[in-house]
């Protein structure tokens, strides 16, 4: 990892991906830590507003028009008023790696009441293997001072290429509108010192306020929805894009970490309004679950947008009779992976070249 003397790790690989509705004063936080690195705003709501950058910061800006120009009809699969948005920020970047944080997360301190570089974490996360095939109990076995158990396969040491890092939150955890209603006072206090791979054939709830992942190994995935204005539900973006990613990372042999590092989350979005957003995702995801745990690839699947598309085939074929939503939804996931593919040619199902290898 950089030193104080080298330059900043991944600093030309790494794009930061931040969605507001707000403002941008909460990067003078980070500054010490994000201002090496190139940021990507998508600026989500009226485009005529001027969203101010903080000196310094080394970014491109884009607001609905932008999304407009750039994808034309294709900009229908990009959502509007929902932090969904954020996933355009995916599809224009470069770089090989993407950090995502909402503006309303701050830098967190460890138990010594040290500053949290949630950066730096996700990129020790995103470097070193992941453990999907066999459950290591004293954690991630890569990190200094762990190791594998007595009993842990030797065959399966060397791991899986990482595709995802989960961070998560102090003060404001990303609970759901009823339980931040029926628990408005509750506070995440818990630092677990730990960072752990979600096993192969287990799904997990996504949360896209602290999160980085390998674009190239898994980037046309992380397709965050329909959601928000002209939509039925919202704050379903990451949850979506997560159980599309994980069945995904399964199939390709891929992990996923969860754990350190954390940020602190100041502002819970008003739960009563959430409430509207969620309801529908509260019963249909009783319905989505079973599918996405019966979820199968075929072997021809593998690149990521192969997975993705035969994904797509599979909610409109099954879930399109839960709502017609779903098969709006299953259409603009093509769309998602027709745009992805437009502005970056050279990667996946154009030329095949496999993200991953399918197990
Ligand atoms: O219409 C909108 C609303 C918000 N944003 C930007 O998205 C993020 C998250 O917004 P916020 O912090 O208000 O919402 P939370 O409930 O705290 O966030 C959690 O719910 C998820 C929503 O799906 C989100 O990813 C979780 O972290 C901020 O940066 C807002 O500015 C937006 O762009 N458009
Ligand atoms: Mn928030």
């Amino acid at each position: 990892m950089a030193n104080s003397k080298s330059s900043p790790a991944l600093k030309d690989e790494l794009d930061i991906v931040i969605p507001t509705i707000r403002n941008l004063d909460f990067l003078e936080m980070w500054r010490p830590f994000f201002q090496p690195y190139h940021l990507i705003i998508v600026q989500d709501g009226d485009p005529s507003k001027i969203i101010n950058v903080p000196e310094g910061f080394d970014y491109e800006l884009y607001n609905r028009n932008d999304i407009n120009k750039i994808l034309g009809p294709k900009a229908s699969c990009i959502s509007f008023k929902d932090s969904a948005c954020r996933c355009f920020g995916y599809m224009v970047s470069k770089k090989k790696y993407i950090f995502t944080i909402d503006d309303d997360c701050f830098v967190a301190k460890d138990p010594t009441g040290k500053e949290i570089n949630a950066l730096e974490q996700h990129i020790k996360n995103l470097l070193s293997p992941s453990t999907p095939f066999f459950f290591n109990t004293l954690y991630d076995p890569y990190r200094e001072g762990a190791d594998f158990v007595r009993g842990y396969p030797f065959s399966l040491r060397e791991g899986a290429p990482t595709a995802v890092s989960h961070g998560l939150w102090l003060n404001i955890p990303d609970y759901d509108a009823p339980t931040q209603l029926v628990k408005p006072r509750e506070r995440n206090t818990r630092y677990v010192d730990a960072v752990m791979t979600i096993p192969k054939g287990t799904l997990f709830p996504m949360c896209g306020m602290n999160l980085a992942f390998d674009r190239e190994l898994i980037g046309p995935a992380m397709y965050f929805g329909l959601m928000g204005d002209g939509q039925p539900i919202g704050r379903y973006d990451d949850m979506w894009a997560g159980w599309c990613t994980k069945v995904i990372c399964d199939h390709l042999g891929l992990g996923i970490k969860t754990g350190l590092p954390y940020i602190w989350h100041s502002k819970a979005s008003n739960p009563f309004v959430n409430l509207k957003k969620e309801y529908k995702g509260i019963y249909w995801q009783e319905e989505l679950i079973p599918f996405f745990q019966s979820a199968t690839l075929s072997k021809d699947a593998n690149t990521v947008q192969k997975c993705y598309l035969e994904l797509s085939k599979q909610v409109k074929a099954k879930l399109g009779k839960v709502d017609d939503y779903f098969n709006k939804l299953a259409d603009a996931m093509v769309t998602w992976i027709e745009a992805w593919d437009e502005l970056n040619p050279s990667t996946g199902a154009s030329t095949g070249v496999p993200n991953g290898t399918a197990k």
